[in-house]
């Protein structure tokens, strides 16, 4: 499993220093890249009446290549300038287009809305005139297109400087996807995105996107061992527990104990136990504690027996109010803690940056793989790796769809080596049940969706 690339700007802007360098003109980027928005604005649009936005840099440079190529293909196009052009491709650009350019403020709406306002060199907020128009002709306009990223969003950390900006319906991305597109609130303004190939060599990147994982199905040798041991321990919310133990089953763990609590119930091949003497069992491979454990001191009992075990951990929800940064540094194999925000900064501090930055520094901090969840989860590792995980439905902000993942996390911790490889696993296979179980999904429909997710995999 090896995800996409994500490249910030400065490290996009390096990797097209470097094909330039090897004898590829930036004039000749600038034409691949708006031929290919054409050509993705032409597909999606059928040649409907365009306005193209331009703005004073590069990205208004594609947006002029953009202009001349659907002109081309024999569409009717506008194109609105905001100010002259600044850099000297978008200069030649607009001169190959050589028709006839309006001011931004006197832009009249068209079916087809090609934003070319800014791209990766924004430094700051919009304009609020400038970002009033933009949102006008984008309501006006049956399909909105965005270059590159959405004008007014910083690539970065997909922030948006407070602005009101429009929803697109498709955003291409030149040469690489940006964090822009993964991250909120950014992510949520580009609509399907699309990367095109400009010919822009990228090597390979510490941040990259959640791929689908590979997950064979067992082969001839295997028994339920080999599969996976999974202990769950439980505490003073036995629900929480057994849906994570539930949702290790359901993903393939050849053998799944609830151990500690007092629950009972769930599948009948879940096997419960007393106490934690399981954790003496050689033959764990993972062990997830948190989901209902409780914050008294039969939880506390129960997490320094995990932390004392020795065995590959995975910690969540009520675990990360009661461990440190130290005590997860001090862990002779690194664990995986999955908070969501409150839990990151309880467990963290307040750290600066982006998202990435965070989870990276938070990571670095207690030597273990961290996976920040949300709209936008992102996983990090403590050698810097960093993988952003695809859009999830907004309808996994629901209880108990925490508890599955972090059950997911264990199984596949359980199954794979690599913690950073293992997280990436679950929170994709979190991410397509979450899909496949459509709306108002309640944690349980995540349950009755992994099998199936699991054999997309295979
Ligand atoms: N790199 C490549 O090889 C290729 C790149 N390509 C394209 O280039 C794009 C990047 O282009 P870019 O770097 O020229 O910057 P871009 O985003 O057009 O404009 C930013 C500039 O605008 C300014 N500015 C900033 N904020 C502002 C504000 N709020 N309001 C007003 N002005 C503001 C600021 O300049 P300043 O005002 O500080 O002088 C800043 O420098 C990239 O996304 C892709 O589309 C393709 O052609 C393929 C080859
Ligand atoms: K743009």
């Amino acid at each position: 499993m090896s995800g996409r690339p994500i490249l910030t700007a400065a490290a996009m802007r390096a990797a097209e220093a470097a094909c330039m360098a090897g004898g590829t003109g930036a004039g000749v980027l600038m034409d691949r890249a708006g031929a290919a928005v054409a050509k993705a604005t032409w597909r999606f649009a059928a040649g409907a009446p365009t306005l193209v936005l331009c703005g004073p840099r590069n990205n208004g440079g594609d947006g002029y290549v953009v202009a001349r190529m659907l002109r081309e293909r024999g569409v009717d196009v506008t194109v609105a300038a905001l100010g002259e052009p600044r850099s000297a491709h978008a200069l030649a650009a607009r001169v190959a287009w050589g028709g006839p350019v309006v001011a931004l403020d006197d832009a009249p709406a068209r079916a087809v809305l090609v934003d070319a306002l800014f791209g990766t060199g924004l430094a700051r907020g919009l304009e609020p005139a400038v970002a009033a128009v933009l949102v006008g002709l984008a309501g006006a306009a049956r399909v909105r297109i965005a270059v590159d990223v959405p004008s007014g969003v910083a690539t970065d950390d997909g922030a948006t400087f407070g602005t009101a900006l429009p929803i697109y319906d498709m955003t291409v991305a030149l040469g690489a996807l940006k964090p822009a597109h993964r991250l909120q609130p950014a992510a949520a303004l580009c609509g399907r995105v699309v990367v095109a190939d400009i010919g822009v060599p990228v090597e390979a990147s510490e941040l990259t996107a959640i791929g689908r994982p590979s997950l064979p199905a067992p082969g001839a040798e295997d028994h339920k061992y080999t599969r996976g041991m999974v202990a769950v321990l439980s505490g003073a919310m036995g629900g929480a527990a057994l849906l994570a133990a539930t949702a290790a089953q359901r993903a393939g763990a050849g053998y799944v104990v609830l151990a500690g609590g007092s629950s009972v119930g769930g599948l009948h091949a879940l096997v419960h136990r007393q106490g934690t003497e399981v954790l003496a069992d050689s033959r764990v491979d993972a062990v997830l504690c948190g989901p209902g454990l409780g914050r008294g001191a039969g939880a506390e009992r129960t997490l320094v027996a995990a932390l004392a075990c020795g065995r590959p951990l995975v910690l969540d929800a009520d675990a990360l109010r009661l461990v440190s940064p130290a005590v997860l540094r001090g862990l002779a194999v690194p664990a995986i803690v999955t908070p969501h925000a409150g839990e990151f900064e309880h467990l963290f501090g307040t750290l600066p940056g982006s998202r990435i930055d965070r989870a990276r520094a938070a990571a670095a901090m207690a030597q273990c793989v961290v996976v920040l969840k949300g709209a936008d989860t992102v996983i990090a590792a403590p050698d810097g790796r960093v993988a952003i995980a695809d859009p999830a439905p907004a309808w996994l902000a629901t209880a108990g769809t925490g508890d599955v993942l972090a059950g997911l996390v264990a199984a596949m911790r359980a199954r794979i080596d690599d913690p950073f490889a293992a997280a990436q696993a679950a929170v994709w296979l979190h991410g397509a049940a979450a899909e496949a179980a459509g709306a108002v999904l309640v944690a349980d429909d995540l349950l009755d969706m992994i099998r199936k997710v699991v054999s997309a995999c295979q």
